[in-house]
């Protein structure tokens, strides 16, 4: 049995297909990395795995049981820019993560269990390399301490499965190489399975171990809501040569230049 199985999976927004019958099955410990045309369904697909959207037919099993529309703590996400609370410092920030679960409806935790959250929060910190910022508000963060504080919100819940939608996406080439480090420490450290949406297929192809292209190919001009993106690659990563990497670039210029052309000519 796998551990996570997307069956015949297909999402509709009233008339419009986003994602037409996906079949994948994902061992525990993967790291998937997604590429596609700016809005073929991406995120779309990470919400139904995260279970905030709900499938329009198909399913997701995890651990061989239906996926739950609604979050679930096995499962955490970090998005491209992350609404941390701006009147709380990183540990602070941190700990409220823990508090809402612990104690949903005071979002507060007292004496011992404070002082284990705090100690648990600070840990978590230091994995990310915010050792030295506990105390700091969000705006005296750069970009990419404030992306590591928002992997350590998510992380923190010990999911077992990591979203990341373009997590990197708004920072320099520099400090993106630093991340990638720590995904990839973190992902082994904690044993994560790992589903990860960038905009850079080098980063695709550097990340994780197995890419998946998500393309709208089929386009009907007549009716251009009908057809959904499917996963048109399905790759290993480190077996594939620049020549398919191209291809798989051209192709999804080529779905953009469409998307263009159908849009002018509206
Ligand atoms: N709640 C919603 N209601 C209606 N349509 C939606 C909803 N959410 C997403 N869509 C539509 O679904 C399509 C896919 O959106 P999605 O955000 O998943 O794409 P994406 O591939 O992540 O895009 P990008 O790369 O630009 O972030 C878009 O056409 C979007 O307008």
């Amino acid at each position: 049995m796998s551990y996570i199985k997307i069956d015949k999976l297909w999402k509709r927004y009233g008339d419009t297909v986003v994602l037409e019958n996906l079949n994948k099955t994902v061992e525990r410990g993967e790291f998937i990395t997604i590429v596609g045309a700016s809005g073929c369904g991406k995120t779309t697909f990470l919400k139904l795995l995260l279970g905030t959207e709900s499938p329009s037919q198909g399913m997701i099993e995890l651990d061989g049981k239906p996926l739950v529309a609604e979050p679930g703590e096995d499962r955490g996400i970090v998005f491209q820019r992350y609404s941390v609370f701006p009147h709380m410092t990183a540990l602070e920030n941190v700990m409220l993560s823990m508090e809402f679960e612990r104690s949903p409806l005071m979002a507060r935790l007292f004496g011992g269990a404070r002082r284990q959250a705090r100690k648990k929060a600070e840990e978590m910190l230091e994995a990310v390399g915010l050792s030295h910022a506990l105390q700091k508000y969000p705006h005296e963060l750069s970009g990419g301490m404030q992306q590591r504080l928002a992997i350590a919100q998510s992380l923190i819940k010990q999911p077992r499965i990591l979203l990341l939608d373009e997590p990197f996406g708004a920072l320099d080439p520099g400090i993106r190489k630093d991340m990638h480090e720590l995904v990839i420490k973190l992902w082994r450290e904690l044993n994560l399975t790992v589903f990860m949406i960038t905009h850079d297929i080098q980063e695709g192809f550097y990340l994780g171990t197995r890419l998946w292209v998500f393309d709208k190919d089929r386009i009907d001009p007549h009716e251009p809501e009908a057809y959904g993106a499917r996963i048109t690659y399905d790759l290993p990563v480190g077996e594939t040569d620049e020549a398919l990497l191209k291809t798989i670039d051209d192709n999804l210029n080529q779905t953009e230049q469409k998307k263009e052309t159908l849009h002018h000519g509206q």
